[in-house]
Protein backbone atom coordinates (compact mmCIF):
# COMPACT_ATOMS: atom_id res chain seq x y z
CA UNK A 1 0.00 0.00 0.00
CA UNK A 2 1.37 3.26 -0.93
CA UNK A 3 -0.90 5.87 0.74
CA UNK A 4 0.25 9.28 1.08
CA UNK A 5 0.19 11.12 4.34
CA UNK A 6 0.12 14.93 5.27
CA UNK A 7 0.05 15.96 8.47
CA UNK A 8 0.10 19.37 9.49
CA UNK A 9 2.92 20.11 6.76
CA UNK A 10 3.93 23.74 6.72
CA UNK A 11 7.36 24.88 4.37
CA UNK A 12 8.49 28.85 5.13
CA UNK A 13 11.93 30.34 3.73
CA UNK A 14 13.79 32.01 5.97
CA UNK A 15 16.43 34.09 4.57
CA UNK A 16 13.90 37.02 3.59
CA UNK A 17 12.24 39.46 5.02
CA UNK A 18 9.52 38.79 5.62
CA UNK A 19 9.72 35.39 5.67
CA UNK A 20 7.64 33.65 3.05
CA UNK A 21 5.56 30.64 4.86
CA UNK A 22 4.30 28.63 1.15
CA UNK A 23 2.51 26.01 3.04
CA UNK A 24 1.02 26.38 5.78
CA UNK A 25 -0.89 23.27 7.79
CA UNK A 26 -1.66 20.74 5.47
CA UNK A 27 -3.40 17.30 6.15
CA UNK A 28 -3.89 15.63 3.13
CA UNK A 29 -4.73 11.69 3.09
CA UNK A 30 -4.11 10.31 -0.63
CA UNK A 31 -5.31 6.57 -1.39
CA UNK A 32 -3.17 4.11 -2.62
CA UNK A 33 -3.73 3.92 -6.48
CA UNK A 34 -5.64 7.44 -6.42
CA UNK A 35 -5.30 9.77 -9.06
CA UNK A 36 -5.40 12.76 -6.80
CA UNK A 37 -5.15 16.14 -8.40
CA UNK A 38 -3.92 19.44 -6.54
CA UNK A 39 -4.93 23.08 -8.04
CA UNK A 40 -4.28 26.67 -6.51
CA UNK A 41 -3.66 29.59 -7.63
CA UNK A 42 -0.45 30.61 -8.56
CA UNK A 43 2.39 31.05 -5.55
CA UNK A 44 -0.10 28.72 -3.44
CA UNK A 45 2.75 26.54 -2.68
CA UNK A 46 1.59 23.72 -5.38
CA UNK A 47 5.10 22.95 -6.87
CA UNK A 48 6.92 23.68 -3.18
CA UNK A 49 4.36 20.70 -2.16
CA UNK A 50 5.53 18.60 -4.91
CA UNK A 51 9.22 19.33 -3.88
CA UNK A 52 8.17 18.08 -0.56
CA UNK A 53 6.49 14.82 -1.72
CA UNK A 54 9.87 13.40 -4.04
CA UNK A 55 11.94 14.56 -1.06
CA UNK A 56 13.35 17.16 -2.76
CA UNK A 57 12.91 19.46 0.01
CA UNK A 58 11.43 19.13 3.43
CA UNK A 59 9.25 20.66 5.60
CA UNK A 60 9.66 23.39 8.40
CA UNK A 61 6.92 20.81 10.41
CA UNK A 62 5.04 18.61 10.41
CA UNK A 63 5.59 14.70 8.42
CA UNK A 64 5.13 13.24 4.80
CA UNK A 65 4.88 9.48 4.67
CA UNK A 66 4.47 7.10 1.77
CA UNK A 67 3.25 4.05 2.40
CA UNK A 68 3.70 4.71 6.24
CA UNK A 69 7.44 5.69 5.36
CA UNK A 70 8.37 9.14 6.52
CA UNK A 71 9.96 11.00 3.65
CA UNK A 72 13.36 11.80 4.71
CA UNK A 73 14.97 12.47 0.95
CA UNK A 74 14.28 11.34 -2.81
CA UNK A 75 13.32 7.43 -3.41
CA UNK A 76 13.04 5.25 -5.85
CA UNK A 77 9.33 4.37 -4.79
CA UNK A 78 8.42 8.62 -6.44
CA UNK A 79 8.95 9.15 -10.16
CA UNK A 80 8.86 13.12 -10.78
CA UNK A 81 7.45 14.81 -13.74
CA UNK A 82 8.04 18.47 -14.10
CA UNK A 83 6.63 20.81 -16.67
CA UNK A 84 9.86 20.63 -18.64
CA UNK A 85 11.20 17.41 -19.75
CA UNK A 86 13.98 17.62 -18.32
CA UNK A 87 15.81 15.19 -20.88
CA UNK A 88 19.16 14.68 -21.67
CA UNK A 89 19.72 16.09 -24.96
CA UNK A 90 22.73 13.88 -26.31
CA UNK A 91 20.50 10.67 -25.40
CA UNK A 92 18.19 8.97 -27.30
CA UNK A 93 14.51 8.33 -26.24
CA UNK A 94 15.61 5.24 -25.14
CA UNK A 95 18.63 5.91 -23.75
CA UNK A 96 16.70 8.54 -22.07
CA UNK A 97 14.53 6.19 -20.24
CA UNK A 98 17.11 3.35 -19.91
CA UNK A 99 18.35 6.52 -17.35
CA UNK A 100 16.45 5.68 -14.49
CA UNK A 101 17.12 2.07 -14.70
CA UNK A 102 20.72 2.41 -14.32
CA UNK A 103 20.79 4.65 -11.06
CA UNK A 104 18.86 1.37 -10.19
CA UNK A 105 21.27 -0.85 -11.29
CA UNK A 106 18.90 -2.85 -13.87
CA UNK A 107 21.19 -5.49 -16.04
CA UNK A 108 22.10 -3.81 -19.67
CA UNK A 109 19.20 -6.20 -21.57
CA UNK A 110 16.74 -5.75 -18.83
CA UNK A 111 17.17 -1.89 -19.02
CA UNK A 112 16.86 -2.05 -23.15
CA UNK A 113 13.59 -4.48 -22.97
CA UNK A 114 11.79 -2.34 -20.28
CA UNK A 115 13.22 0.96 -21.77
CA UNK A 116 11.37 -0.54 -25.31
CA UNK A 117 8.13 -1.72 -23.09
CA UNK A 118 7.95 1.94 -21.64
CA UNK A 119 8.02 3.69 -24.75
CA UNK A 120 5.48 1.52 -26.33
CA UNK A 121 3.29 2.24 -23.63
CA UNK A 122 3.38 5.83 -24.10
CA UNK A 123 2.51 5.02 -28.07
CA UNK A 124 7.12 6.39 -29.15
CA UNK A 125 7.96 2.50 -29.91
CA UNK A 126 9.15 4.25 -33.61
CA UNK A 127 11.08 7.00 -32.22
CA UNK A 128 13.54 5.10 -29.63
CA UNK A 129 16.27 6.21 -31.91
CA UNK A 130 15.22 9.87 -31.90
CA UNK A 131 16.92 12.39 -29.91
CA UNK A 132 15.44 15.18 -27.75
CA UNK A 133 15.44 17.56 -30.54
CA UNK A 134 14.07 15.92 -33.26
CA UNK A 135 10.90 15.13 -31.12
CA UNK A 136 7.97 17.15 -30.78
CA UNK A 137 7.28 19.03 -27.14
CA UNK A 138 4.27 16.41 -26.34
CA UNK A 139 6.96 13.64 -27.35
CA UNK A 140 9.15 14.53 -25.28
CA UNK A 141 6.97 14.88 -22.24
CA UNK A 142 5.72 11.17 -23.19
CA UNK A 143 9.44 10.36 -22.97
CA UNK A 144 10.07 11.90 -19.54
CA UNK A 145 6.57 9.71 -18.63
CA UNK A 146 8.05 6.97 -19.90
CA UNK A 147 11.38 7.35 -18.33
CA UNK A 148 9.53 7.60 -14.53
CA UNK A 149 7.20 4.80 -15.18
CA UNK A 150 10.14 2.69 -16.12
CA UNK A 151 11.83 2.01 -12.82
CA UNK A 152 8.28 1.13 -11.75
CA UNK A 153 7.58 3.47 -8.86
CA UNK A 154 4.90 3.44 -6.82
CA UNK A 155 3.58 7.00 -7.09
CA UNK A 156 4.31 9.46 -9.74
CA UNK A 157 4.40 12.95 -8.92
CA UNK A 158 3.46 15.37 -11.98
CA UNK A 159 3.78 19.20 -11.24
CA UNK A 160 1.79 20.98 -14.37
CA UNK A 161 3.45 17.90 -16.38
CA UNK A 162 1.54 18.95 -19.89
CA UNK A 163 1.44 22.59 -19.04
CA UNK A 164 3.91 23.71 -21.53
CA UNK A 165 2.24 21.81 -24.57
CA UNK A 166 -0.52 23.25 -27.43
CA UNK A 167 -4.39 22.29 -26.36
CA UNK A 168 -4.74 19.16 -28.48
CA UNK A 169 -1.06 17.34 -27.47
CA UNK A 170 -2.50 18.33 -24.06
CA UNK A 171 -5.52 16.52 -24.40
CA UNK A 172 -4.02 13.45 -25.73
CA UNK A 173 -2.09 12.80 -22.94
CA UNK A 174 -4.72 13.58 -20.90
CA UNK A 175 -5.93 11.18 -21.71
CA UNK A 176 -3.10 8.79 -22.17
CA UNK A 177 -2.92 9.83 -18.62
CA UNK A 178 -6.00 8.21 -17.88
CA UNK A 179 -4.93 5.08 -19.93
CA UNK A 180 -1.51 4.18 -17.96
CA UNK A 181 -2.84 5.00 -14.89
CA UNK A 182 -5.65 2.48 -15.24
CA UNK A 183 -3.93 0.02 -16.68
CA UNK A 184 -1.09 0.24 -14.07
CA UNK A 185 -3.21 1.56 -10.82
CA UNK A 186 0.12 3.66 -9.65
CA UNK A 187 -0.74 6.03 -7.08
CA UNK A 188 -1.13 9.61 -8.89
CA UNK A 189 -0.38 12.87 -7.91
CA UNK A 190 -0.97 15.63 -10.32
CA UNK A 191 -0.71 19.53 -10.12
CA UNK A 192 -2.32 21.88 -12.61
CA UNK A 193 -4.07 25.57 -12.29
CA UNK A 194 -6.28 24.44 -15.37
CA UNK A 195 -9.96 23.59 -13.78
CA UNK A 196 -11.14 21.41 -16.93
CA UNK A 197 -7.93 19.26 -16.85
CA UNK A 198 -8.38 19.03 -12.87
CA UNK A 199 -11.90 18.05 -13.50
CA UNK A 200 -11.26 15.40 -16.46
CA UNK A 201 -8.66 13.82 -14.41
CA UNK A 202 -9.49 13.67 -11.00
CA UNK A 203 -11.16 11.80 -8.74
CA UNK A 204 -10.60 13.88 -6.19
CA UNK A 205 -9.45 17.67 -6.55
CA UNK A 206 -7.96 19.36 -3.56
CA UNK A 207 -8.15 23.25 -4.03
CA UNK A 208 -5.44 25.21 -2.44
CA UNK A 209 -5.70 28.79 -0.71
CA UNK A 210 -3.51 31.54 -2.19
CA UNK A 211 -0.08 32.06 0.00
CA UNK A 212 -0.01 30.78 2.22
CA UNK A 213 -1.19 27.66 0.90
CA UNK A 214 -4.02 26.10 2.81
CA UNK A 215 -6.47 23.06 2.08
CA UNK A 216 -9.38 24.99 0.89
CA UNK A 217 -11.29 22.17 0.28
CA UNK A 218 -11.29 18.30 -1.50
CA UNK A 219 -14.02 17.49 -4.10
CA UNK A 220 -14.90 14.50 -5.16
CA UNK A 221 -15.31 13.68 -9.05
CA UNK A 222 -17.72 11.35 -9.07
CA UNK A 223 -18.42 11.16 -13.20
CA UNK A 224 -19.98 8.15 -14.32
CA UNK A 225 -17.43 5.84 -16.72
CA UNK A 226 -15.79 8.13 -19.18
CA UNK A 227 -16.47 6.94 -22.57
CA UNK A 228 -15.67 9.68 -24.44
CA UNK A 229 -13.91 12.96 -24.02
CA UNK A 230 -16.82 14.57 -25.34
CA UNK A 231 -19.13 12.80 -23.46
CA UNK A 232 -17.41 13.41 -20.15
CA UNK A 233 -17.40 17.90 -20.83
CA UNK A 234 -20.93 17.57 -22.12
CA UNK A 235 -22.20 15.78 -18.69
CA UNK A 236 -23.79 18.34 -16.24
CA UNK A 237 -21.78 16.61 -13.46
CA UNK A 238 -18.72 17.88 -15.45
CA UNK A 239 -19.83 21.35 -15.57
CA UNK A 240 -21.38 21.33 -11.80
CA UNK A 241 -17.54 20.21 -10.63
CA UNK A 242 -16.34 22.74 -12.81
CA UNK A 243 -18.60 25.49 -11.32
CA UNK A 244 -17.30 24.30 -7.56
CA UNK A 245 -13.71 24.21 -7.90
CA UNK A 246 -13.92 27.78 -9.97
CA UNK A 247 -16.02 29.12 -6.72
CA UNK A 248 -13.44 28.00 -4.34
CA UNK A 249 -10.48 29.28 -6.28
CA UNK A 250 -12.38 32.89 -6.62
CA UNK A 251 -13.11 33.27 -3.33
CA UNK A 252 -9.93 33.07 -2.57
CA UNK A 253 -8.24 36.85 -2.64
CA UNK A 254 -5.53 37.40 -5.41
CA UNK A 255 -6.63 34.81 -8.08
CA UNK A 256 -3.75 35.45 -10.62
CA UNK A 257 -3.32 32.97 -14.17
CA UNK A 258 -6.32 30.84 -12.83
CA UNK A 259 -7.75 29.26 -16.22
N1 LIG B 1 13.29 28.45 -2.57
C1 LIG B 1 12.44 29.43 -2.23
N2 LIG B 1 12.86 30.50 -1.53
C2 LIG B 1 12.01 31.48 -1.18
N3 LIG B 1 10.69 31.50 -1.51
C3 LIG B 1 10.22 30.46 -2.22
C4 LIG B 1 11.08 29.37 -2.63
N4 LIG B 1 10.31 28.48 -3.33
C5 LIG B 1 9.07 29.00 -3.34
N5 LIG B 1 9.01 30.16 -2.68
C6 LIG B 1 7.81 31.02 -2.50
O1 LIG B 1 6.77 30.19 -2.02
C7 LIG B 1 5.53 30.56 -2.63
C8 LIG B 1 4.91 29.35 -3.32
O2 LIG B 1 5.67 29.03 -4.48
P1 LIG B 1 5.33 27.79 -5.43
O3 LIG B 1 6.25 27.86 -6.60
O4 LIG B 1 5.31 26.53 -4.65
O5 LIG B 1 3.83 28.15 -5.88
P2 LIG B 1 2.96 27.55 -7.08
O6 LIG B 1 1.59 27.38 -6.56
O7 LIG B 1 3.63 26.33 -7.65
O8 LIG B 1 3.00 28.73 -8.13
P3 LIG B 1 2.81 28.72 -9.74
O9 LIG B 1 1.44 28.19 -10.01
O10 LIG B 1 2.96 30.13 -10.11
O11 LIG B 1 3.89 27.83 -10.30
C9 LIG B 1 5.85 31.71 -3.58
O12 LIG B 1 5.53 32.91 -2.94
C10 LIG B 1 7.32 31.57 -3.82
O13 LIG B 1 7.90 32.84 -4.07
Amino acid sequence: MTDIVLDGVTRSFRGRDPEVTALDGIDLHIASGELAVIVGPSGSGKSTLLDLLAGLDSPTRGQIRIGGQPVTGPGLNRGVVFQQYALLPWRTAQANVELGLEANSVPKARRRERAREYLDLVGLSEFAGHYPHQLSGGMRQRVAIARSLAFDPDVLLMDEPFGALDAQTRERLQEELLGIWQRTGKTIVFITHDIDEAVYLGRKVTVLTSRPGQVQDTVDIDIAEHTSREDTLRRPEFAEHRHRIWSLLHAAPEVIGVG
